[in-house]
């Protein structure tokens, strides 16, 4: 009998079909939970878990006895209780590394999107408005040769700096828990605390993963320290973010604009009072959604869930708890 396993979200196709040969597979798509019974069923007897975002809840490693590994398709791991997994042995994986390029794409373009307000005259484009000639208070703001502050100068925030100072010939602050020399001595990246990052940038890009240290780092405080001309930009979680403190600050121009791919909760609800705003840009967390960039992820996830169930040592391994 083939070992159990369960396929939650956003895995690729092809890499399902690969993974069908090896386990007997039950596929979830949307945000089924503990509670729907196909889903406590599958859960009972998986042996192995990967997919996106399901969060791994000591209620969760209850309700799956039979549990070895869990694999996100995923860097970020905050949907992942790892302490307890730890405790129970079960291995935890992520996909760090493939998806730095892809992301700093994506939040790159937020960053000039929201500068340039490019969704909003998009509309103005397509909506048939654009009979008179442009006017001044349409204009956006220039992104090349201001200061850009990255906080969270791992992986992504080093390839967003690259971006940054090679292509638009920005100058990078950046905040990290250590120095990035890397980063200083090929971007010229220069680090600092963070409320002079805060005080002296153009853009403030959030990077960090979230954990109990990062929660709600952005807030009120932070977002006051900011230049009235800022923008900022967060590509990271949002649970980083004080989203009402977010809000208030554009409403009231304490800050100019921000362009967010990632919320409190997520999907954000409809009624979300950061969607009422005019100086937001907005994407559906689509920092790694690339068909390449999700096709590798998937495929390095399953990677880790085969090496795992196989009892050997996976190749991106969060936990130590491989015996
Ligand atoms: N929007 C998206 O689609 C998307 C895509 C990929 C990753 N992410 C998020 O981005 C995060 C970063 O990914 P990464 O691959 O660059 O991770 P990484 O581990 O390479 O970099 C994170 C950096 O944050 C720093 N850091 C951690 N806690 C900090 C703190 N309290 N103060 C200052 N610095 C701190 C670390 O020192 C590290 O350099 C992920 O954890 C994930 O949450 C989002
Ligand atoms: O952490 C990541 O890899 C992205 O946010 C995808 O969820």
């Amino acid at each position: 009998m083939k070992p159990k396993i369960i396929v939650y979200m956003r895995v690729d196709e092809r890499v399902i079909k690969d993974l069908e040969k090896d386990f007997d597979v039950t596929i979830f798509q949307n945000h089924e939970y503990l509670g729907n019974p196909q889903f406590d069923q599958a859960l009972k007897e998986a042996e192995g878990i990967i997919g996106l975002a399901l969060k791994v809840t000591k209620d969760l490693l209850d309700a799956g006895p039979n549990l070895k590994i869990v694999c996100n398709v995923s860097v970020g791991y905050d949907n992942l209780d790892i302490g307890e997994m730890t405790r129970r042995k079960i291995m935890a994986t992520n996909t760090p590394g493939i998806l730095d390029d892809t992301t700093a794409d994506a939040i790159f373009g937020l960053l000039i999107a929201t500068a340039r307000r490019i969704p909003e005259l998009d509309h103005f484009v397509k909506s048939g408005s654009w009979t008179i000639s442009l006017q001044p208070e349409q204009y956006g703001v220039d992104v090349h040769h201001k200061t850009l502050g990255i906080i969270g100068m791992g992986n992504i925030g080093s390839s967003i700096a690259k971006r940054a100072h090679f292509g638009f010939g920005m100058d990078i602050l950046y905040h990290n828990r250590s120095r990035n020399l890397q980063a200083e001595k090929d971007y010229q990246a220069t680090y600092c605390d963070m409320n002079s990052l805060l005080e002296q940038s153009d853009f403030v890009c959030l990077m960090v993963p979230a954990t109990r240290e990062t929660a709600d780092l952005m807030g009120k405080e932070q977002f006051k320290r900011m230049k009235k001309t800022a923008i900022f930009i967060n590509g990271s979680r949002g649970k980083n973010v004080d989203e009402t403190a977010l809000y208030e600050a554009l409403k009231n121009g304490d800050i100019h604009a921000a362009g967010i791919d990632v919320y409190k909760e997520e999907p954000t609800p409809s009624n979300n009072p950061l969607l009422q705003l005019k100086n937001i840009v907005t994407l559906p967390h689509i920092g790694s959604s690339t068909t390449e960039c999700e096709f590798n992820m998937s495929k390095l996830a399953a990677e880790n869930l085969k090496r795992g169930l196989r009892k050997e040592k996976p190749l991106t391994l969060l936990n130590e708890c491989f015996t």
